[in-house]
């Protein structure tokens, strides 16, 4: 990991909603680090958490119902969870842009995608109104809106759903964020698109030099857009670490599950069995015990396990990583993995050398 310190650095949010069937801790005590210039993307099954834990970045999560009932989101050194509505308005505007699933929700129906670009450049920066309409135009171009000049005044029905994405990408670029927080953006939208799209974001990336939290339960788009991953399961971080480390050596059993049912990495593709805990009442030990082979008492009762330690900059939230396990249990396959910073504990294994 960087030495840069974080963009922004979520710790211990808490995220929950009161509702008639009881309290749905949807976002149970997460941490996690975006730096400068990073992309993390935040995986797991529907209902894991991912969009409650995105959207309570700057409050946007509907309250009530929902609460944020402890932990701080600390965006360049302000904890957001303090800010009043007009902060966390100002910021949204300016330094967090959001681009969700469904386009049409970030676009108004009546005004042309120009003015509305333009719009947003100008609550950035102090602009004259002809300048505006340029950098929209510019903003479209640079998306890959052909014609961008021609397509300005036009309304946001006059375009396809892929162009209507790029153009809410435009939209969140205008202000030129510090970070961008994409929840599913391209899953509404075909294979091609999705691919399209995605270079498209890391190519501004590049130029604009952004940070990015980008949310799927796609495993193939994380192989393609992530440095870092956040695996989430029931309202918890199970495992976090670079791609590379994840995808090589999936270290929690609940991400070895995930990378098996994606088609062409995993043997198998069957969807992991059973299903996602009620979140009003989930269950003792590890969330994931109940669908875990390898659960063992310990995983049955007591709180959630913490992160571990699991390489280097690598941690998942498995007993296995703790005093007493043997981890080439849940690796499988004879795989003699170990921590490469383990420091000669009984059940560890030779290093055989990380290759990184
Ligand atoms: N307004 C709400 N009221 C009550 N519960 C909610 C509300 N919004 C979200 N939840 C619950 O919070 C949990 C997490 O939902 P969330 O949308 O964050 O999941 P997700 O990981 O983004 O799933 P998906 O991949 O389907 O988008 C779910 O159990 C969901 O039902
Ligand atoms: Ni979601």
């Amino acid at each position: 990991m960087s030495d840069t310190a974080p963009l922004l650095s979520v710790r211990d949010l808490r995220v929950q909603f009161n509702t008639d069937e009881g309290v749905v801790r949807a976002v149970d005590g997460i941490s996690f680090d975006v730096a400068p210039g990073e992309t993390v993307c935040v995986v797991g099954e529907s209902g894991s958490g991912k969009t409650v834990a995105c959207e309570s970045i700057t409050k946007l999560i509907p309250m009530p119902p929902g609460e944020i009932a402890g932990g701080e989101v600390r965006f360049d050194g302000d904890d957001l969870t303090d800010a009043s509505e007009k902060q966390l308005q100002s910021i949204r505007g300016d330094r967090i842009a959001h681009i969700f699933q469904d386009p049409q929700g970030a676009l108004n129906p009546v005004y042309p995608v120009g003015a509305q670009i333009a719009e947003a450049v100008r609550l950035h920066s102090d602009v004259s109104k002809a300048a505006a309409r340029d950098r929209a135009i510019d903003l479209l171009d640079r998306v890959g809106i052909p014609e961008a000049t021609n397509r300005v005044d036009d309304y946001p029905h006059e375009f396809s759903g892929g162009m209507k994405q790029r153009v809410v990408i435009a939209m969140a670029l205008a202000a030129d964020p510090d970070l961008l927080i994409a929840d599913e953006p391209t899953t509404a939208l075909d294979v091609t698109i999705q691919s399209q799209i995605l270079n498209l974001l890391r190519d501004l990336q590049d130029e604009f030099g952004m940070s990015i939290i980008f949310v799927t339960h796609n495993l193939g788009v994380v192989a393609e857009v992530a440095d870092r991953v956040v695996v989430m399961y029931a309202g918890k971080v199970m495992e976090t670490g670079s791609v590379h480390d994840v995808f090589e050596r999936p270290s929690h059993p609940y991400t070895k599950s995930l990378l098996e049912c994606l088609p062409g990495i995993g043997r198998s593709m069957e969807p992991i069995g059973g299903s996602l805990p009620d979140l009003t009442a989930p269950p003792e030990g590890c969330r994931f015990h109940p669908r875990c082979p390898h659960a063992t008492a310990d995983c049955r009762s007591g709180s959630h396990p913490e992160l571990l330690e699991a390489a280097s900059d690598h941690r998942a939230a498995c007993v296995y990583y703790g005093p007493g396990y043997d981890v080439s249990a849940i690796r499988g396959d004879g795989e003699a993995e170990t921590r490469a910073t383990d420091g000669g504990r009984d059940d560890s294994h030779d290093s055989h050398g990380d290759s990184r």
